[in-house]
Parts: C-alpha cells; sequence; structure tokens
C-alpha cells in the first residue's frame, strides 16, 4: 500500500461490489465526485529553495482541539460495513496517529463505546461529532448530549442534506438498508419501533439559521458547519456564531455539478477573512492536495473514501497505515516546497496553469472548473 489509490483497489477487491459502489459513488452523474480530485490535479505548486529545516512541524490546534497533522477523518456512515470492528478500528487508528476523528451520526457503534476505546489505548480521543439535525427536537438533544457526554469536543452540522443525495449506484444495486445485524446505534431507543433503523435518521428539508440559532444556544461545544459553499453562506455563518467551517460537497454525493471544494475554496476563505477557521474536504488523496488546500487558507483537510478503503482492507492496522502515508506524503511536500512549518504555506506556492493542455486526469463534460485550461 504505497498509496491512497492502492488502498481504493485492495478495497474494491474485497468488498461486495454493493458496498463498494456505496463508497465510491456520488449523486446522479458524479460530475462533482471527479471535479473534487481532478481540481487538485490542475493546480501547480512552485516551491522555494534554500529555505531548509533538518524537521517539519505539521502539529495543529483546532477549536480547542490538538492533532498531529492537519488531516482529519470527516464523518463517514457505516464503518461495520467494511471491517467487523467499524468505528472502534478508525478511532484507534486515528488516536495512534493523533488525528481529529468526526464521527458519523450514523456509526454503527455508539459515540460512547468509540470513546472509551480510545480512552482504553490510555490516549487522549479527539473525536468530534457529526449531526443531522433531526425535525424532533427531542431526539436531536439526546444526540447532543450523547456526543456530549462522550467527550466529543466539537459538533460538526451537516447542512447540505435538506433531502438525501440521489446516489443512482445505490438505487441501481438495490442499498438502502443495512445488513441485518447492524445499525446506527446513535439512534437506539429514540424512537419507539425500529430501533437504531437507519431510516430513523430523518432528514430535514425545513431547516433554516434559526435552527443554527437554537443550536448555539443549547450546546457550548464549538460548532462546525460542513456542507457550505457559497461565500454569503461563509458570511452568514460568522454572524450566526459558527466556530468553524468545514467546505465540503459532500464529496460530491448530494447536489451534482457544483464545484469542486477546491475551486471554491479562495473565495470562501476570503469571505471569512479569518474569523473563524475553514476546513475542506472532497478529493484529497496526497500530500500535495492537503498542501495546496492549506496554502490556500484552509486550517485543515478531511478524508472521506480513503479512510474506508483502507478500514475495508486492513482494518485498525490498515487505517493507520493510511495515515502515517499521508503524513509522510505531506512532510515529504513540505520539505519539497522549502516549508518548515504549516504557517509557511502561503497562496505564493500555488499556481494555476497559464497555457498548455490540461493537466492532470480528465473531467466529464460538463464539469465547472475554472482551473482548466483557463487563461487568466
Ligand atoms: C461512505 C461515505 C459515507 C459518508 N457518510 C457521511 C455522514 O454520515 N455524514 C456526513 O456529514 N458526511 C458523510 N459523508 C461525506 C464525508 O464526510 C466527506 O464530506 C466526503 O467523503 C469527502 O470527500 P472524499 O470522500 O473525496 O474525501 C460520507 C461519505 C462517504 C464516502
Ligand atoms: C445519510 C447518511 C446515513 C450517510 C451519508 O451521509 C452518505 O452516505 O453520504
Amino acid at each position: 500500500m504505497l498509496t491512497v489509490h492502492d488502498f481504493e483497489t485492495a478495497a474494491r477487491a474485497k468488498l461486495d461490489p454493493v458496498h463498494a459502489d456505496f463508497i465510491a459513488g456520488g449523486a446522479r452523474d458524479e460530475i462533482t465526485v471527479r471535479a473534487n480530485e481532478a481540481a487538485f490535479g490542475r493546480l501547480q505548486l512552485l516551491p522555494r529553495v534554500l529555505r531548509g529545516s533538518a524537521v517539519r512541524e505539521l502539529d495543529i490546534a483546532l477549536l480547542g482541539s490538538r492533532a498531529s497533522m492537519p488531516i482529519l477523518l470527516s464523518p463517514t456512515a457505516f464503518h461495520k460495513l467494511v471491517d467487523p470492528e467499524g468505528e472502534l478500528a478508525t478511532a484507534r487508528a486515528a488516536a495512534a496517529a493523533g488525528a481529529i476523528m468526526i464521527v458519523s451520526m450514523a456509526s454503527t457503534v455508539a459515540v460512547g463505546d468509540i470513546a472509551d476505546a480510545v480512552r482504553a489505548m490510555g490516549a487522549d480521543a479527539q473525536l468530534w461529532f457529526q449531526l443531522y439535525i433531526q425535525p424532533d427536537r427531542e431526539i436531536t438533544e439526546t444526540l447532543i448530549r450523547r456526543a456530549t457526554d462522550a467527550g466529543c469536543s466539537a459538533l460538526v452540522v451537516t447542512v447540505d442534506s435538506p433531502v438525501l443525495g440521489a446516489g443512482e449506484r445505490n438505487r441501481r444495486n438495490g442499498f438502502h438498508d443495512l445488513p441485518p445485524g447492524l445499525r446506527c446505534e446513535n439512534l437506539v431507543d429514540l424512537r419507539d419501533g425500529e430501533r437504531g433503523h437507519v431510516r430513523q435518521i430523518a432528514m430535514s428539508p425545513e431547516l433554516n439559521w434559526q435552527h443554527i440559532d437554537w443550536l448555539r444556544r443549547t450546546t457550548s461545544l464549538p460548532i462546525v458547519l460542513k456542507g457550505v459553499l457559497h461565500p454569503e453562506d461563509a458570511r452568514l455563518a460568522v454572524r450566526h456564531g459558527v466556530d468553524g467551517l468545514l467546505l465540503s460537497n459532500h464529496g460530491g454525493r448530494q447536489l451534482d455539478t457544483v464545484p469542486a471544494t477546491l475551486e471554491l475554496l479562495p473565495e470562501f476563505v476570503a469571505a471569512v477573512a479569518g474569523r473563524i477557521p475553514v476546513i475542506l474536504d472532497g478529493g484529497v488523496r496526497r500530500g500535495t492536495d492537503a498542501v495546496k488546500a492549506l496554502a490556500l487558507g484552509a486550517s485543515a483537510v478531511g478524508i472521506g473514501r480513503p479512510v474506508m478503503w483502507a478500514l475495508a482492507e486492513g482494518g485498525e492496522d490498515g487505517v493507520r497505515r493510511l495515515l502515517e502515508l499521508l503524513r509522510d506524503e505531506l512532510d515529504d511536500t513540505l520539505a519539497l516546497c522549502g516549508a518548515s512549518r504549516l504557517a509557511d504555506l502561503t497562496p505564493e506556492l500555488v499556481r494555476v496553469p497559464t497555457w498548455g493542455p490540461t493537466p492532470g486526469p480528465a473531467v466529464a463534460p460538463g464539469a465547472d472548473n475554472r482551473f482548466g485550461g483557463v487563461i487568466e
């Protein structure tokens, strides 16, 4: 396993194709899924030389959490689909690497049990909790209480899902439910009937900023909004007292044909103007990808599918190796860029190609991409 793509290939060879499709897939034509990765390939790095440093500093402080690197685990549902230990394995690997893990509300191990497993290692759990605000306020409050009691140190509220994205691979494959024996453990006992069932997770098309105001009054944990794309919404989030933003298009799984997150980053960062941290996810597969996002103003990046692939390939050990690999690539890229600290990563390191054919992987027709072959 030398690259993230090696994990992807190995995972696909091991997994039920229906589950592999659930992980890799996106909404509709998957134009945004492809655009996310392609955008990184289009940007260039222009390094500085003779600024040597024997070691690089990769650690960060983010919303009261400390991490050994600016790569965090974005929330992904259903880890037991790919490994019998599920989120326990992922969380142990994240803790061993000193990385922040955002636990999905749709985890197949309860958030309290995940936190216990990390504490049992003697590690200081850096767990954040991802929340879909539920139409039933009491259910949302119970979920927040469960996450808070578990020791989670931030709430990541996903706001790009008023309705569930149309994963046509899942529809074609008839994948609508977890297999017998697996359930969303955070939802157990929250409603009569289907105990911990996926269908207990309701999408709330009625969500608006007042819900965020309510949440702000309800919890003292830092609130991160995940899935904000428009710079105007970034400004509104700051005004509503949000503590951080996760610039994300849900890995292309919600609204198809939205731009790559990397492409939106400069304008987004300008709108936020340093008032709160901006994290980016979507298509991060290489240390160079992380460096490009950090240079353009992200405080950290998140990875989604790579974690699922590594977990499928090798369980806890697989995720450990994935995180080591990305850490090594990040360190190596910093060295090659003449950077010894993350603060040395500035926009001048990054360039948009100004002539010639578009480098990097092909993008499907219709993909919105400012970086491709554009003369600026
Ligand atoms: C299998 C899978 C499950 C996901 N589950 C969730 C989830 O439960 N909640 C959420 O907010 N985002 C979820 N996401 C989106 C990720 O948090 C993240 O935004 C996305 O995967 C990042 O793009 P990448 O996969 O290209 O790294 C999921 C993504 C995948 C691939
Ligand atoms: C709706 C969730 C259960 C999972 C999710 O967000 C996703 O698969 O992208």
